[in-house]
C-alpha cells in the first residue's frame, strides 16, 4: 500500500510530506522493521519508541510516524497521538477486516475467556468457523497462536482480524480488557455484540479508582454503532444483576439485552441446581423456556453461559443448537481444572486472581466439600496492591487451611507481597515463599475428603520472578507431588 493512500486515514492530520514510498508493513517495535516499513513511534510506559527511530530507519523503515520533531533522512507525519494513530493506520492496512466478520467483544472483571471459550464452543456446534483472542492464545479454527496480552495492541489485532477474514471465519469472540479500552488498543473493532459479564475490584494499579475502571468498561458499549442499521444491528448484552450494567445501558446507543438470576432479565437462569458433577436449570427466554444441562459448575459459570446464550441468540444461533453445545462443553483450561492423579483428594487449579473471583470459587467448593478446604494462594506482583489484603482476608474466611504463596512477582519483593497480604488477617497463617513448596506442602498435609484449591495461575505455564519467565505449571506440580507422596 502507498504511503499518501493510508495518511488519507488520519483525518484530522493533513500531511505535509509528499513522498509516496510502498509500505510493506506497519511496525510499532524497531526491532520488527523491515524494509519497507512504516515505524509508529510510542511514548510507553517504560521506553520512548521515539528513541527507536533511527534504529528503525537503519533496519530499512521508509517513514516514521512520531509525536515529537525527529531529524531523519525519510518523512516524519507528525501526530497527536500516536497510539491512536497506529489504530487507524493498522485498521486500514490490513483492508478494515473486522467490517467483514461478525465480532463479539467481552469486557468485565471476571469470566471474560471463560464467556468467550462457551461462544466459541456454541457457534463452532452451530457449524460456523471461528476465531476467538483472549487471555490464553489466539486461535482460528484449530490453529493457536501466542499472545501477550488479553486484549492485544491494535496491530497485532488488526493483523490477526485480516487473517481470520482471509480463512473465511464467521465469528470471532474476544475479550476486551480496560486496559485495551482505556488505552485505545481496540479503536476501529466494529463490534457487533458487545458482552458485559460483572465489575469488581482488579487492576487499581492502572485505574487508581473504581469510578475510572467502570468508566474505562463502559467505553465498549458507548462505542458500539450509533445507527439503526437493520441489516447488521448492534447489541449490548447486560447482567442485569450487576448495578454497573444501569449505567452501560444509559451509554450505548444499540439494543440492549439482559440476564440474569435475580433481577428481571430478558435471558434468565431460574430453579438451578447443582450436583459435584454439573449444573441443571431452566432457561427463560422472551419466547421459549428450555432446560439446560452443563458439566460447569458454580453460579459464576451459571452467570457465564447466560451471558454466552444471549450473545449466541442476538447472533441468530437457535436455542436448540446452544443448548445442546452447552450440554457436550468441558471446562476452560485453568478455570475450576481438577487434577486427578488417584489421590483420595480433590484439587483444583483455577485462576482466580482477583477477591470476587477467589470468593466465588471457594463459595463453590465450600458448597460441596465434605472435609476440609486448603486454598494455597497468592497476588501477582507490579499489579493492584489493594486486592492483597482482600484477597488474604477471603482466604481465610473461606478456608480451613490457607496457605499464603507466590504468585509472580515481578520485579517486586515477594516477602513485602505476603506481607501485604497479611496485613489483611490477624490470623496466624502458614507462608511458604517458594510456590513448588506451598503446593507440595498442601499436598502433604491432605487427607481423604478435603479439596486443595491451587489459585491465581490457572492455565499459566510459567512463573516470573524478577526479569526472568521460568517453567512452572500449577497443574504439573500438583501432581508430581501426589505422585511423590504415593511413592514414599
Ligand atoms: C502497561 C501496559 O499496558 N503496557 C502495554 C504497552 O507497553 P508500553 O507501551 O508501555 O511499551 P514500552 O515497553 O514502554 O515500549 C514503548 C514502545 O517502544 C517500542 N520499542 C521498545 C523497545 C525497542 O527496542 N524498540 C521499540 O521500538 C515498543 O514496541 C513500544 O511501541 O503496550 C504494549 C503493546 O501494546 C503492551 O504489550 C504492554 O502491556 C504489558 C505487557 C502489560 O503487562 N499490560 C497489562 C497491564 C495489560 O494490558 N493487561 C490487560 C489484561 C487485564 C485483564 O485481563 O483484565 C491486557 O489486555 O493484557
Ligand atoms: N462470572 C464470574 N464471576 C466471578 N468469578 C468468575 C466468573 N467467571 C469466572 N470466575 C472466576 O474468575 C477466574 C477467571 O475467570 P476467567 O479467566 O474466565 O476471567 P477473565 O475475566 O478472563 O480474567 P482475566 O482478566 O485475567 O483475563 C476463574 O478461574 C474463576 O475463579
Ligand atoms: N490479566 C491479569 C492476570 C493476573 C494473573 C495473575 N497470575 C498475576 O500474575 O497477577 C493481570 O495481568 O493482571
Ligand atoms: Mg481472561
Amino acid at each position: 500500500m502507498k504511503l499518501q493512500t493510508l495518511l488519507q486515514y488520519l483525518h484530522n492530520f493533513t500531511p505535509r510530506v509528499t513522498e509516496n514510498p510502498t509500505i510493506t508493513s506497519i511496525e510499532m517495535d524497531s526491532r520488527e522493521v523491515q524494509q519497507g516499513s512504516l515505524f509508529v513511534c510510542i511514548k510507553g510506559f517504560t521506553v520512548d519508541g521515539h528513541d527507536f527511530a533511527e534504529q528503525a530507519v537503519a533496519r530499512g523503515a521508509v517513514a516514521i510516524i512520531a509525536e515529537r520533531p525527529l531529524t531523519l533522512p525519510v518523512p516524519v507525519i507528525y501526530v497527536n497521538d500516536s497510539r491512536r494513530a497506529l489504530a487507524v493506520l493498522a485498521d486500514a492496512f490490513y483492508g478494515q477486516p473486522t467490517h467483514h466478520l461478525h465480532l463479539i467483544g467481552v469486557t468485565g472483571t471476571n469470566g471474560k475467556t471463560s464467556t468467550t471459550y462457551f461462544i466459541e464452543r456454541i457457534c463452532r456446534h452451530a457449524g460456523k468457523k471461528t476465531g476467538l483472542i483472549g487471555t490464553i492464545h489466539m486461535k482460528i479454527g484449530d490453529e493457536t497462536y501466542d499472545v501477550n496480552n488479553t486484549t492485544p495492541e491494535s496491530l497485532v489485532l488488526q493483523k490477526m482480524f485480516r487473517k481470520m477474514v482471509d480463512a473465511d471465519v464467521d465469528v470471532a469472540a474476544m475479550e476486551v480488557s480496560s486496559h485495551a479500552l482505556h488505552m485505545g488498543r481496540v479503536h476501529g473493532c466494529d463490534f457487533d455484540v458487545a458482552v458485559f459479564t460483572n465489575l469488581t475490584q482488579d487492576h487499581l494499579d492502572y485505574h487508581q479508582t473504581m469510578d475510572h475502571y467502570r468508566w474505562s468498561k463502559g467505553l465498549l458499549f458507548a462505542q458500539l454503532g450509533n445507527r439503526f442499521d437493520h441489516q447488521r444491528p448492534k447489541f449490548a448484552i447486560l447482567n442485569a444483576d450487576d448495578a454497573a450494567s444501569e449505567e452501560y445501558k444509559k451509554s450505548t446507543a444499540a439494543n440492549v439485552v439482559t440476564y440474569g438470576i435475580h433481577h428481571e432479565s430478558d435471558i434468565m437462569a431460574k430453579n438451578i441446581e447443582m450436583t459435584t458433577s454439573g449444573t441443571t436449570f431452566q432457561l427463560v427466554t422472551p419466547t421459549e423456556m428450555v432446560e439446560v444441562k452443563t458439566k460447569l459448575i458454580g453460579m459464576f459459570n451459571v452467570y457465564n453461559v447466560l451471558a454466552a446464550v444471549s450473545a449466541c441468540l442476538v447472533s441468530n444461533i437457535p436455542l436448540a443448537t446452544i443448548v445442546e453445545a452447552i450440554a457436550h462443553m468441558e471446562g476452560v483450561p485453568g478455570r475450576f481444572e481438577v487434577v486427578d492423579a488417584g489421590q483420595p483428594f480433590t484439587v483444583i487449579v483455577d485462576y482466580a486472581h482477583t477477591p470476587d473471583s477467589l470468593e466465588n470459587v471457594l463459595q463453590t467448593i465450600r458448597q460441596f466439600a465434605k472435609k476440609r478446604v486448603f486454598v494455597v494462594v497468592g497476588c501477582g506482583g507490579d499489579r493492584d496492591r489493594t486486592k492483597r489484603p482482600l484477597m488474604a482476608q477471603i482466604a481465610v474466611q473461606y478456608s480451613d487451611v490457607p496457605i499464603f504463596t507466590s504468585d509472580n512477582p515481578r520485579s517486586e519483593d515477594p516477602l513485602a507481597i505476603l506481607n501485604d497480604m497479611k496485613q489483611g488477617v490477624t490470623e496466624d497463617v502458614v507462608c511458604i515463599v517458594d510456590r513448588k513448596e506451598a503446593i507440595t506442602y498442601a499436598i502433604e498435609q491432605a487427607e481423604e475428603g478435603d479439596v486443595v484449591l491451587i489459585a491465581g495461575k490457572g492455565h499459566e505455564t510459567y512463573q516470573i520472578i524478577g526479569k526472568d519467565v521460568l517453567y512452572f505449571d500449577d497443574r504439573v506440580v500438583a501432581r508430581e507431588a501426589i505422585q511423590r507422596r504415593k511413592e514414599k
